[in-house]
């Protein structure tokens, strides 16, 4: 049996002026009165954000048709542009990515089931072409008119960026609300850009008030700041939108686009020439501090160095920076914070950041200069001894190029922490100001000559003992006739040895025994 068609076949130019007038209506979102509203709250729109991130004309858009499927309080007939998320794939600095942006204009930017599978599908789309994918959130969590099926599109992208990690680079940009179960995308991204509009938390300060009792405002609870000095979930702080979108254009500039690929090169002028201010920087009283990203800019491309977590455990330092054109991945001691101790915080951080690195290719250069791992009760309670020992797994798990550069202290169980030689550095270079050990020479004679210091008659006993200790173990020369230097370097020629390394160790491989995976402690 056939249909009877009912009404007359329509015109192409009436086809295409319904199609232009519902495109249109769609693109509008959630209309012009919210769209006011989100730009006198300084905050852009889902599609403009999209404009400001991706090159000029790049971006093809997927599902702008897609409706939800909701039934109960008043869903039933609602249309909900592009169910509030727009996806696509476009280009950034010519490379493809893909990219959900959500659209606080229509329904809060609410995820309901098909607003989740339109971002869980982009995010294969990210995986099948081996592209970064970004997540624009601003949202008001999972859409609770759609109830469990607003949580299961959640899982699904949950899933999927478990799927992604460490086959793609993945970044989050969170631009307003972000709560509840919708903060646990970006927690599974590699990078969390979180904007001064923008609050984070799983439960807010209602919640809190009713279950403990504490009073705090939800900027203080999850804020910029709380998430950049307090709790380490975002990785940079953005002013607003604009530098949000900037700041990830220019971190995706220095990643590759997947696992498989080397990190993008820019050209250079190939100019390695010795920097005498170098030498002049870290003070050779190793009691006077210093700050340390005053030899990482001088060492590294036209000074152009992007710090991740540059406010949380400030003692580490990590980000990334080019030497000759090519991406590197920079860890540092800060001599200028806790005299750049290792502890819980800074070994979270530093892990986490070598282990990216790895995943994607990029080397790693080590600046130490530690005196050794935090004491104090708060820490072995805390669990230092899993968390520093997450150093020690992520150094000796990397497979990528691995440049150590010892600036001046190297003790201990913080001086493998930090990628010794032992590790598989593939280069350890030393400045003549380096002192490695097993531990400081104060500490080690109050060790070995504790009864001869008490007994001692001359009361310079002691500091002749420590000076003894110090020539005996803890210069270069030590370490280097022990093989655990290969070199001692002027400092001026750091970037040239630096340089040089990281070219001869383009061919390095590392191959592992199989296994299903490590098990780094947590
Ligand atoms: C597993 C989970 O994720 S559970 C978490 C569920 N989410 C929440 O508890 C947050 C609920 N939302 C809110 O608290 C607020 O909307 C905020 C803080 C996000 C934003 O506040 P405001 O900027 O004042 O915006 P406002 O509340 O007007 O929200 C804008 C629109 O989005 C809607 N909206 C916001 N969140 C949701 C949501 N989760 N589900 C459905 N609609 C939502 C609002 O009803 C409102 O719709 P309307 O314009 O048609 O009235």
């Amino acid at each position: 049996m056939t249909t009877q068609a009912t009404t007359a076949p329509q015109r192409m130019d009436a086809l295409l002026d319904s199609l232009r007038s519902t495109r249109d209506r769609l693109a509008a979102g959630g209309g012009q009165q919210r769209i006011d509203k989100q730009h006198e709250q300084g905050k852009l729109t889902a599609r403009e954000r999209i404009d400001l991130v991706t090159d000029e004309g790049s971006f093809e858009e997927f599902g702008i048709f897609a409706q939800h499927r909701g039934e109960h309080f008043g869903m039933r007939g609602r249309e909900v542009p592009a169910d509030g998320v727009v996806t696509g794939a476009a280009t950034v600095g010519g490379r493809l990515v893909h990219l959900a942006s959500q659209d606080f204009t229509v329904m809060g930017g609410a995820a309901g089931e098909v607003h989740s599978l339109k971002v869980a599908e982009v995010m294969e789309r990210s995986l099948k072409t081996g592209s970064p994918f970004v997540f624009i959130n601003d949202s008001g969590g999972a859409r609770v008119q759609e109830g469990i099926d607003a949580l299961s599109g959640y899982g699904k992208v949950f899933h999927g960026n478990v799927m992604l990690s460490g086959v793609v680079p993945q970044v989050s940009i969170i631009c307003g609300p972000c709560a509840g179960g919708a903060a646990y995308s970006p927690a599974l991204t590699d990078f969390i850009i979180q904007t001064r509009k923008a609050q984070m938390f799983i439960t807010g300060p209602q919640v809190i008030k009713q279950v403990t009792g504490e009073q705090i405002t939800a900027e203080q609870l999850g804020g910029a700041d709380a998430h950049m000095i307090h709790s380490g979930v975002a990785h940079f702080i953005a002013e607003n939108d604009e530098e949000a979108l900037d700041l990830c254009r220019r971190l995706l500039s220095l990643l590759p686009s997947n696992n498989l690929e080397d990190p993008p090169e820019v050209p250079s002028d190939g100019n390695v020439e010795p920097d005498p201010t170098l030498a002049d920087i870290v003070p050779v009283d190793s009691k006077q501090a210093y700050d340390v990203r005053d030899v990482i800019l001088r060492v590294v491309d036209s000074a152009d160095f992007l710090e991740v977590q540059a406010a949380y455990a400030t003692n580490i330092v990590v980000g990334f920076a080019r030497v000759l054109g090519r991406s590197v991945g920079v860890v540092a001691n800060q001599p200028a914070v806790l005299s750049g101790v290792l502890d819980i915080n800074a070994s979270d951080k530093a892990s986490r950041f070598i282990r990216f690195c790895n995943a994607f290719n990029i080397p790693l250069v080590t600046f130490v200069d530690c005196p050794g791992f935090l004491p104090g009760v708060d820490q072995e309670y805390g669990g230092i001894i899993r968390h520093g020992a997450k150093m020690l797994f992520a150094y000796s798990a990397t497979t990528v190029p691995k440049i150590q550069i010892i600036l001046r202290k190297s003790y201990g169980g913080a001086h493998l922490a930090m990628g010794s030689k032992d590790l598989a550095a593939d280069r350890v270079f030393a400045w003549p100001t380096a002192e490695i050990a097993v531990m400081g020479a104060e500490g080690a004679v109050e060790i070995v000559f504790r009864k001869e210091i008490a007994e001692a008659a001359s009361p310079t006993r002691r500091a002749e003992l420590i000076e003894q200790y110090r020539s005996t173990f803890c210069s270069p020369y030590v370490a280097a006739g022990h093989r655990q230097v290969d070199d001692i370097i002027e400092p001026e020629f750091t970037r040239q040895r630096l340089a040089q390394a990281l070219e001869y160790l383009r061919s390095k491989r590392d191959l592992r025994p199989p296994k299903k995976h490590g098990l780094i402690p947590l």
